[in-house]
């Protein structure tokens, strides 16, 4: 049984699908105060939030069974991605369900600003009958500045269009290609800035994006200029907003967003040419029940084990490279968990390599999942996909990735090096049709090896009688061996034996192989 925890108001509608399963146990509880969150999230294995609970190092670090956070809705600034990301907590969230919706409340802002709607409609209500004050202008052939040109962007200006305003948008990602696509200008900051007569911001709210218009933002700004914020609190520094309306740079402000939720008497609330609304973008009946929908789809798959797509501190893996990968996670791993147990000091240096058809694919899951075994070894259940790659860097130990055309042969192959101070080992592995994962090479000796529960790898001097040897003390010990494999570099050289067997080797059999003359190591090797 799982225990689900939603803490914000969430359409109940859209999470049906987690609320009618028998097999999970769905608290609604939103009034929960932080000190009442932290002291309740340890039983829960899934968080549903939207914006209003801030989700904190502390509150993630309570949650000891928690396993993923969902966001209904797209920004989650609310959530710390780095705690749950150490925890190996996958935060996943809504990113279209809610789009339209917000670029319809931006537009209806826009609309409302330029033409004094709220004030007007306040006005109005209170007995007056004033046609003078609220004198609004067009949006016909005026230039609206969009910065961030993602899902909401691109729907605003679609609207924009329709009201012909001429569009100018700065975006990182945004191509002259796509822009002409959607009919915008690309243009820099400094572009809007200079051209715009609105300017409505959607990006999400970073390091990079906080406080990106200030004072120095405004001053370079037409005069008169109208701005709308319906993304996120912060972006635009209010207090430099108040300023910049009080120069007279700024006519009118339309929020929805603010830095503090709620904004406790702010002074731009004070302002007549400020019109806020209380975080509504993604408020209608339609939005709320998408995204509640796509998030507790996303839970399901989760807390399922099955493939999901919206993770947010994880890379996403579209559905037909995981098919095609999904073999090979088990190769990995099993590769990873091997290759650990071949050294004999800390590791400071992993070396990937993936050739055959491998090199047709984006391998970052995979990658993770080599690391997850390779780390698991010794640092146990709590690495897992979401957190090996931000664990190994925590070690100090540096993993790279390399694409080979060599497969010796293989359609695929999979390489670890790993090195530590004073060695370099490496392990190869492939996926043999009808048979499996198969390990066929350590270090330079060509072997072929069913990566099984208990492994024993033996170097040795290649002499005769050695597999007769081992082979004795092993049975008379009642240790059954399942498969052996030998092979050497040159006759009477170097020489290992990788022997599979049904139980781990009790000490004294380790002992008595260890002292055997010709033996030069012996590791066993035990797989998850
Ligand atoms: N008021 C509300 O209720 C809602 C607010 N939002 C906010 O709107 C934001 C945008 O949502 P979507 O369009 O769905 O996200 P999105 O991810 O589709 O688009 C965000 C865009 O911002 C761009 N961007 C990032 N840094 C930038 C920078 N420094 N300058 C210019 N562009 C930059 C990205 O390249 C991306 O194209 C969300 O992050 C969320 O905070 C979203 C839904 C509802
Ligand atoms: O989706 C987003 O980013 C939003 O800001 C919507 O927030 P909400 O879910 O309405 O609290």
């Amino acid at each position: 049984m799982h225990n689900i925890l939603v803490s914000d108001p969430i359409s109940a509608e859209g999470i049906a699908a987690l609320t009618n399963r028998t097999d999970l146990s769905v608290d609604v509880q939103t009034n929960l105060s932080p000190a009442d969150l932290l002291g309740v999230i340890g039983k829960y294995d899934a968080l549903i939030v939207r914006s209003q609970t801030k989700v904190t190092k502390e509150i993630i670090e309570a949650g000891s069974q928690l396993k993923v956070i969902g966001r209904a809705g797209v920004g989650v600034d609310n959530i710390d991605l780095d705690a749950a990301t150490e925890k190996g907590i996958i935060v996943v969230n809504a990113p279209d369900g809610n789009t339209m919706s917000t670029a319809e409340h931006t537009f209806a802002m826009l609309m409302s600003l330029s033409r004094h709607i709220p004030q007007a409609y306040k006005s109005t209500v209170e007995g007056n009958w004033d046609r003078k004050s609220f004198k609004g202008v067009e949006l016909n052939r005026k230039t609206l500045g969009i910065v961030g040109m993602g899902r909401i962007g691109t729907e605003v200006s679609k609207r924009a269009k329709a009201f012909n305003m001429d569009i100018i948008s700065y975006d990182p990602f945004l191509t002259e290609e796509r822009a002409e696509k959607i009919g915008v200008r690309k243009g820099s900051l400094q572009d809007i800035y200079k051209e715009a007569d609105y300017i409505t911001v959607h990006t999400p709210l970073t390091k990079e994006t906080h406080h990106l218009i200030d004072l120095e933002a405004f001053q370079q700004m037409k005069q008169g200029v109208r701005l709308i914020n319906c993304a996120r609190g912060g972006i635009i520094d209010e207090d430099a907003l108040v300023e910049a309306i009080d120069r007279g740079i700024v006519a009118g402000a339309a929020i929805d967003v603010f830095e503090q939720e709620p904004p406790e008497r702010h002074p731009l609330l004070k302002r007549s040419q400020v019109i806020a609304t209380p975080h509504l973008g993604a408020s209608t009946e339609e939005a709320q029940t998408y995204v509640a929908k796509d998030v507790s789809e996303e839970i399901l798959h989760i807390l399922n084990n099955e493939s999901f797509k919206n993770a947010v501190n994880m890379p996403q893996v579209p559905a037909d490279v995981r098919k095609a990968l999904e073999p090979y996670y088990l190769l990995g791993e099993k590769i990873g968990e091997m290759a650990i147990q071949l050294i004999q000091e800390p590791p400071h240096k992993v070396t990937l390599t993936y050739a055959g058809e491998l090199t047709d694919y984006e391998t970052e899951s995979l990658t993770r999942t080599i690391l997850k075994g390779l780390l698991r070894y010794h640092l146990g259940s709590k690495v897992n996909v979401v957190n090996a790659t931000y664990m190994a860097k925590s070690y100090d130990l540096s993993y790279s990735v390399e694409y080979s055309s060599s497969s010796l042969d293989f359609t695929n192959l999979i390489s670890v090096r790993i090195e530590t101070k004073n060695e370099t080992r490496t392990l190869s592995g492939t996926l043999l049709s009808g048979y499996g994962p198969r390990i066929i090479k350590i270090d330079d000796y060509s072997i072929d090896v069913a990566p099984t529960d208990h492994l024993l790898y033996i170097q040795h001097l290649d002499t005769k009688g050695m597999i007769g040897h081992v082979g004795t003390a092993l049975g008379e010990q009642d240790i059954n061996i399942a498969t052996m494999q030998v092979g050497r570099k040159d006759r009477g050289g170097d020489a290992i034996m990788m022997i599979t067997v049904d139980k781990p080797l009790p000490k004294q059999v380790r002992d008595q192989l260890e002292a055997m003359e010709h033996i030069r190591s012996i590791k066993e090797i035990q797989l998850s």
